[in-house]
């Protein structure tokens, strides 16, 4: 397991479409771990607060935004961001709005999601090993950083004074792509329960569990999808109109609040559902457990497989 950093970067933080760099922040350099499952979707980027803390940068689509949802290798980007010693990850992500009162420019904290990925996409550390296990994933996002998240990032957005507010308790949809919903699913997924749509938050969030990462999602809405009857449905040209906006909201929001996540993961109380969460969900050793397999699941779970 690769160990750059590893006292030191608590928080990885994943951006998303439109927000390839946190550039408000002092770069410090990049680091680009090679993992049993690839490399992740860019190099790695360690920036300083202000305070000095550093926190680990990863944009989710390359720096160029060349890999589709689809192709962005997961797998890779959790273990990477593990392997630096991360233990939180504050995700980012560009979503369609499926309901009225969340207008795109607002943000949201989702705690549900509706999987309508298409199973294209490896979701498990321990798919095609002889190691099985089963996580619990009725709660995705991680409960105690997602209600630590909300007042922050509530007064964060206050203080920007752009007007963005944040919705909480939210259920995201996560969708295939590339190509956007149809008018009829977008209807459905409203029938459904579902709040807000994207194409990225599947596998990471599993991942994130597997790997006992605390994992939560900040959703900036860019568009209301296909749903209103009378409306054009969803174009990408509609949603790089609000991403630049979105992304600087997104920054700002990074840079005030990241301290004091690394300080509450560093105290360890808002990660206390991951920490030992994956003990019982792997299946008792059996001699025929490859060890080139527990080998590999070492790199991201050291406490079970070492
Ligand atoms: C650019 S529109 C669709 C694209 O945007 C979102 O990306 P991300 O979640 O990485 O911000 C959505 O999930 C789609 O991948
Ligand atoms: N309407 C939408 N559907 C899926 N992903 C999105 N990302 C941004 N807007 C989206």
């Amino acid at each position: 397991m690769a160990s750059e950093g590893k006292e030191n970067v608590l928080v990885g933080v994943i951006g998303g479409s439109g927000l390839y760099h946190l550039d408000n922040l002092t770069f410090v350099k990049h680091v680009n771990p090679e993992t049993p499952w690839g490399l992740p979707s860019s190099p790695i980027t360690i920036c300083a607060l202000p305070s000095g803390t550093l926190v680990a940068f990863l944009a989710r689509h390359g720096p160029g935004h060349t890999l589709s949802p689809s192709a962005v290798p997961a797998r890779a980007n959790i273990a990477a961001l593990k392997s630096l010693g991360v233990r939180a990850v504050l995700a980012f992500s560009a979503v369609g709005s499926l309901r009225e009162e969340i207008p795109p420019g607002d943000f949201a904290l989702p705690t549900q999601i509706i999987d309508r990925t298409k199973g294209v996409r490896p979701s498990s550390f321990f798919e095609g090993t002889s190691v099985v296990a089963h996580a619990a994933f009725g709660d995705p996002f991680s409960v105690r950083l997602v209600g630590w998240l909300e007042g922050r990032v509530r007064r964060a957005l206050e203080a920007a004074g752009r007007g963005v507010r944040l919705h909480t308790d939210k259920c995201i949809v996560c969708m295939e792509g590339p190509q956007f919903s149809t008018r009829a699913e977008s209807a459905m997924y409203r029938t459904w329960g579902g709040d807000l749509i994207n194409m990225s938050v599947l596998p990471e969030a599993k991942l994130a569990r597997e790997a006992e990462l605390g994992y939560a999602l900040i959703a900036t809405a860019t568009d209301y999808d296909s749903w209103r009857p009378h409306e054009g449905s969803v174009t990408a040209a509609e949603v790089f109109k609000v991403l630049q906006a979105n992304a600087d909201t997104a920054r700002h929001v990074a840079a005030t609040i990241l301290d004091d996540l690394h300080a509450a993961a560093l105290e360890g109380d808002i990660l206390t559902e991951e920490i030992g969460s994956m003990k019982f969900s792997i299946m008792p050793r059996s001699e025929k457990q490859k060890d080139e397999d527990r080998k590999k699941l070492a790199y991201v779970l050291p406490e079970y497989f070492s």
